[in-house]
Formats: structure tokens, sequence, C-alpha cells
């Protein structure tokens, strides 16, 4: 029982890495899954496929280790957060696809709850504010648009789970139906004083509340996996979102404390610890983990489009054939040639929250190459991580000095010098950069008693630092810059 496994259930791929008592990568797997697009604005998965995928790499993970399930100490999950799948109880069936977080359809439902006046009571008890990206009005679209839904969700028929919950119910054979702190406060549904689902709420949105599992802490025994596709007997002990879970894999877990995860969109979460922060420039206030008895907060800024702005420069307009061809190309230029690019493919997340803007480039003339456009692309996603440094500095009466970054696009160093330089602050890349799995793993290993929090203190180790170094001036026009770009793309497709 020598091994820790973490399940990385992400947006674009299912994950599993094995860790020793160290906390050092034993094994790792991954399988990308389908992305599916009935109509603009909408995305889907498949949740079955979620489950297979999912399964299937925690087998090849144990398989390239050379492992048994007996030899796993504990599991933690983390995974996509908001992200909805609805099943009937008695046939374990989803009766619609997985709603994922990046999904619009819910737009005008969110709109006329902010016209009647409810957001700020939905802010002060959820820490959230109303967007389709949360929750809860992707289940009540369900409850409306699938035949008999609604009546079988009233009788108790129906199940509602974020991803952990669904792969949880799945791993167990259906016998727990659960999630975590951190993920119910992402449903809009959840208070995150009293920790506990909202009546109130739960009526505004008309969801009933049999439909909803069990809120647990992040890192507990909760049972036992059952399904032979994934291996019997192995100890669940970790729940927690994927942005707490870096946030954790990061080490920060001082007051204070902030990292930014590049990946598809960029997660800039900072550690308020046991206070509830609540932002005055729409930032969310969210439950970072509860531990024992112990719950932090986290204050937090979500971009919805970061690496994806280059995945179609790559896939869309075929400027290069690896997402790091990007950094060569951006630095074969000496400056961005005054375009300016914001990937607002999918509307503006904080701290605009705009789901009418759309992206543009600007600036374009006759001298700009696809080389100017690939570094306007990564400056986007550096400016728009730094919109949200301001305001969080706003929100804490102080700025951040040092920002730790993970993800996939962490790997451009051109990104991360550019970051450290338009926001004024040092930015540090870990040695490990797979934090999400580490910080599930180091949840689950807590839950048994692999590690302490003391021991797991001094694991952090830093691989590279980048210093700001470009001239005030500049910094000054790149923003007013990209202030201007910003206010152009403004409710673009209202
Ligand atoms: N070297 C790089 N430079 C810029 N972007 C990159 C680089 N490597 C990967 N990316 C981008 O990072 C994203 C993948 O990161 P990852 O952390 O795996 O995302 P997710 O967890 O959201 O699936 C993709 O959108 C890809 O375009
Ligand atoms: O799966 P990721 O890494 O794109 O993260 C998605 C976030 O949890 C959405 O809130």
């Amino acid at each position: 029982m020598r091994y820790i496994m973490a399940i990385d259930q992400g947006t674009s791929s299912s994950r599993c890495i094995l860790y020793d008592r160290e906390g050092k990568m034993v094994a790792a797997a991954q399988r990308e899954f389908r992305q599916i697009f009935p109509q603009p604005g909408w995305v889907e998965h498949d949740p079955e496929e979620i489950w297979r995928t999912q399964a299937a790499v925690c087998r090849e993970a144990l398989r390239q280790a050379n492992l048994q399930p007996a030899d796993v100490a504990a599991l933690g999950i983390t995974n996509q957060r908001e992200t909805v799948v609805v099943w009937d109880r008695r046939t374990g069936t989803p009766v619609y696809p997985a709603i994922v977080w990046q999904d619009r359809r819910t737009a005008e439902h969110c709109a006329r709850l902010r016209a009647a006046g409810w957001e700020e009571k939905v802010q002060a008890k959820t820490g959230l504010l109303l967007d389709p990206y949360f929750s809860a009005t992707k289940i009540r679209w369900i409850l409306d648009h699938i035949d008999g839904a609604l009546d079988k969700a009233l009788q108790g028929e129906l199940a509602f789970g974020t991803v952990d919950s669904w792969l949880v119910w799945k791993m167990t054979q259906g016998e727990l139906h659960i999630t975590d702190v951190s993920n119910a406060s992402r449903t809009l549904l959840f208070d995150i004083d009293t920790l506990s689902w909202d009546l109130e709420l739960l009526d505004l949105f008309g969801i009933p509340a049999a439909m909803l599992p069990g809120v647990k802490a992040s890192s507990e025994c909760y049972g036992l996996t059952r399904d032979p596709l994934l291996g019997a007997g192995i100890r669940i002990a970790a729940i927690v979102g994927d942005q707490q879970a870096s946030l954790f894999g990061q080490l920060c877990v001082e007051p204070g404390m902030a990292k930014c995860t590049y990946g598809t969109g960029s997660f800039l979460v900072m550690n308020t610890g046991p206070e509830k922060i609540v932002s005055k420039h729409r930032l969310l206030t969210t439950v970072a983990w509860k531990i024992g008895d112990r719950v932090d907060y986290a204050l937090e800024g979500s971009v919805f489009v970061g690496g994806a702005a280059i995945q179609w420069l790559r896939d869309g307009l075929h400027l290069f054939d690896a997402a790091a061809d990007s950094e060569k190309l951006a630095v074969s230029v000496s400056d961005n040639g005054g375009v300016y690019f914001v990937p607002a493919f999918t509307g503006l997340g904080a701290p605009f929250w705009d789901p009418d803007a759309r992206g543009a480039i600007f600036g374009l003339t006759r001298g700009v190459s696809a080389a100017h456009i690939a570094r306007a692309a990564l400056e986007s996603i550096a400016f728009q991580v730094d919109d949200i440094l301001a305001v969080l500095a706003e929100d804490c009466g102080r700025p951040v000095s040092q920002l730790r970054i993970d993800g996939g696009a962490a790997a451009n160093r051109f990104l991360a010098q550019f970051q450290s330089d338009i926001s004024a602050l040092e930015v540090v890349r870990p040695a490990h950069l797979e934090t999400t799995a580490l910080g599930a793993a180091y949840l689950a290993g807590l839950a048994v008693g692999v590690w302490t929090l003391e021991e797991l203190a001094t694991q952090w180790r830093s691989d590279r630092f980048f210093q700001h170094s470009m001239p005030a001036e500049a910094v000054e026009t790149h923003k007013k810059q990209w202030r201007k770009a910003v206010a152009r793309v403004r409710a673009w497709a209202e």
C-alpha cells in the first residue's frame, strides 16, 4: 500500500498519475475524449466516455508501474468544475450529455435573474455571479428540456452531480452520491458560510433538493471503489475541484499566496485562509478546501480563453503545427507590431463577465505577419490575467508579489516573462508542473496519514524564476492599447 493515485478529469482529457510516498511520480496516463458542439455556444461531453477514459487511464497507469489496486493506499479525485451530469438513480444512465462549464446556452436565463435583481443576494450566499458558467441554470435547462425529467427529479429518481460525483457514483457502482465543498461551491446552490445547500436558491433555480449529492470535506475517506473496470477496494480519500487542487499542489497554503493555471482557460486563484473576502470587482469567492474541520477560502478570477487561443491559431488558422511553436514564432519579431488580440470567443469572464463580447484582432497593417499575431495571442493571455491581478490588488489592499504558474501554456517562456513584465511581479514555475493531480494526491495522502501538512509544506521546488524588467512607459503603452481593444469587443453579439 505504498502509492497514491490521482485522477485528474479535465475538460479535454482524463488523466491518472501514480505517486509514491515521497510524492514522486511513478506512472502517468492520459486520454483525450470528444468535445461535442451541437450548436454555437454549446459544449457537451459524453459522461459514459468520461468514465470509460478515466477508468482506462487508471488501469494503464497501474500497468505501467506494474502495480495492483491493492498497492494503492488512497485515491484522490480532481475534476473540471461546474460541468453538469444528471442521471437516473435506478439505471445509472445519464438523461442528457454532460453540459460543460464553457456552455453559454443559459445566458438568457441568467440575464432574466439579473434583471430581477437577484445577483447581489446570490453573490452574498454563494460568492459567485449570475453567469451561465456555473451549474444551476444548466441543471434547470435539462429539467426543462428532457421529457419527464422534472417529474422524475421531484420523485427523487434523478441524481445531479458535477464530474466528481459522477465518477464516485460510477466507481462505487451507485453506492455513494457525494461531492466536496470546493465543487459544491461552484454550483450557485451552495451557501459558502453555512456549507450547506441553500433552500432559497434551490427554489429560485427550480431544482429539487432530492437530486443533490451529500457534501463532504475535501480530504477524508469516503468509501471504497467497487467497479472492476477501475479496480475494487481502493480507498477514495480526496475530492477537490481542479483549480483548488492546483492551488494546493502549488502549496499555496498560506493566505496571500496565489497561483495561475494556464490551460484551455486561465485561472488565477489566491488563498485567503479562513477569511472569506467578498470582491468589489466581480471576482469569485470560493471554497478552497476543507481539511478536518478547517475550511479555507480563495478569491478567483476565471478567464475562459487562454491556451485555447493558441489552439485556434494552430487548428483554425494553421499558423504552426504544435502549441509550443507559438513561442519560436512570437520571439522571431521584436514586438507585437501594434497588434492586440482579444480572444473573447465565448464572451469574457472575470472581471468583465460579458457573455456577448466576441473575439477581435486590432491594429492590422500590411506589415503584420503570423509572428505578430502569435505574439499578440500570447500577450493576450497575460493581459487577461493582469486585468484580474489589478482588481485582486484592490480587493486585498496589496498587490500579489509572487505568482506560481502551471498548466500547459506555463511551459512558454515568452508568456511567463511577459506576465512578469506586464504585471510587475515575480513569476515562478515549479519543478513539478502537474500541480492539479499533485494537489489531489496530497489531499488523499493527508486523509490516510501518508504525510502531514507540515511535511508537505517543505516539498515545493522551483524550476525557474521570471523577474520583470520592462520599462514602466512601455508597460503603460501596452495596457492602454489593451484596454482600448477590450472596450471595442464588449457586447459585440448583443
Ligand atoms: N508551449 C505552449 N505555449 C502556449 N500554449 C501552450 C503551450 N503548450 C500548451 N499550450 C496550450 O495549453 C493548453 C493545454 O494545457 P492543459 O493544461 O493541458 O489544458 P487543460 O487542462 O485545460 O486541458 C492548450 O490550449 C494549448 O494550446
Ligand atoms: O479542465 P480545466 O483544466 O480546463 O479546468 C476547468 C475549470 O475547472 C473550469 O472552471
